[in-house]
């Protein structure tokens, strides 16, 4: 008896290889710490189909050479990383594309007497940075990114003018908190042209970008924010032609204190956890082609 089951879309590879690399080529040595995940696509149904392996490069494999690329061709920045172990994958016949990934946990050099230590480092978390690269029908894309970047403004920030029916139990405020933790991916235009200087100039001046407007912004509603935060990056930065926002309202709740006889004008707060707002929005130069291939399997970002 026949059915109609079929395989779709798929993909494998090994995640979250955490790979640490010293460029130890002077006494001041420099440090890259990443958490690379490789997955390729292409010719591999048969081993979902009848578990014939032929076609399969081993995961481990693909782990190793995370690995051995990490020493024979250094990592200057994660994309760079990433592209490299793309253009090595594509090279076998049966890969037809995949998604090389990673995380990017930045470390600072301690601080001894004012002077920067050589080889000593303080981890420095503000956020994460993320980085992609897709290969699909010969086309490479390149995300930049970062998430959990959490950020809070005392005043400046409103909400009102939002319809009312018998749910609604929330006052209008034109003073509040807002808080949020910023994650966003940007796609590059031309990434070919872009040096490793190039990624993490831009890397910078995005964040610099998206604080900037946080903080400048007189918000009506977070969504605004995202918005202006976006719109300011697309202007600053010509390399980049889509970038997505994921960003919670980490609600800050005003504590009622007059049962102590007390008032509270927007200075004690409840830090809220759960359940939050949540934002989603992609923006966009309107004459840049949509390209799904980029953000698919993109979990929160397509
Ligand atoms: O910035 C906000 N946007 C909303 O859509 C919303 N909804 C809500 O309850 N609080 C807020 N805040």
């Amino acid at each position: 008896m026949s059915d109609d089951i079929i395989l779709g879309p798929n993909q494998y590879g090994k995640a979250e290889v955490r790979v640490v690399r010293i460029n130890r080529d002077t006494p001041v040595h420099e440090i890259q710490d990443l958490n690379v995940t490789s997955l390729l696509r292409g010719d591999f149904a048969d081993t979902f189909l009848t578990g014939d392996n032929a076609k399969v490069l081993a995961t481990d494999t693909q782990k190793n050479t995370v690995y051995a690329f990490a020493k024979s061709q250094g990592i200057r920045t994660p994309e760079e990383f990433l592209l490299a172990l793309a253009r090595h994958f594509v090279e076998y016949p049966e890969v037809e594309g995949g998604r090389w990934s990673a995380e990017s946990y930045p470390w600072e050099r301690i601080s001894v007497n004012g002077s920067a230590h050589e080889h000593s480092f303080v981890k420095s978390k503000q956020e994460i940075r993320t980085a992609a690269v897709t290969v699909e029908d010969g086309v490479e894309y390149v995300l930049g990114g970062f998430k959990e970047l959490t950020v809070l403004k005392s005043t400046g920030s409103e909400f009102h003018g939002f319809p009312r029916d018998e749910y609604t139990t929330l006052p209008e405020t034109h003073d509040r908190i807002m808080a949020t933790d910023i994650s966003t991916r940007w796609l590059y235009t031309d990434h070919t042209a872009l040096t490793s200087a190039d990624f993490d100039v831009i890397y910078a001046q995005v964040k610099q970008a998206v604080l900037e407007q946080f903080a400048s912004v007189h918000s009506a509603s977070l969504q605004q924010t995202l918005y202006a935060a976006g719109q300011s990056v697309l202007r600053a930065v010509p390399q980049i032609e889509d970038i997505r926002f994921a960003m919670p309202n980490n609600h800050h709740y005003v504590v009622d204190l007059s049962p102590f006889g007390l008032d509270n004008p927007n200075e004690v707060f409840e830090a809220g956890d759960r359940p939050y707002g949540l934002m989603n929005a992609s923006v966009t130069r309107a004459s840049a082609r949509e390209k799904p291939e980029a953000w698919k399997w993109i979990a929160g970002f397509n």
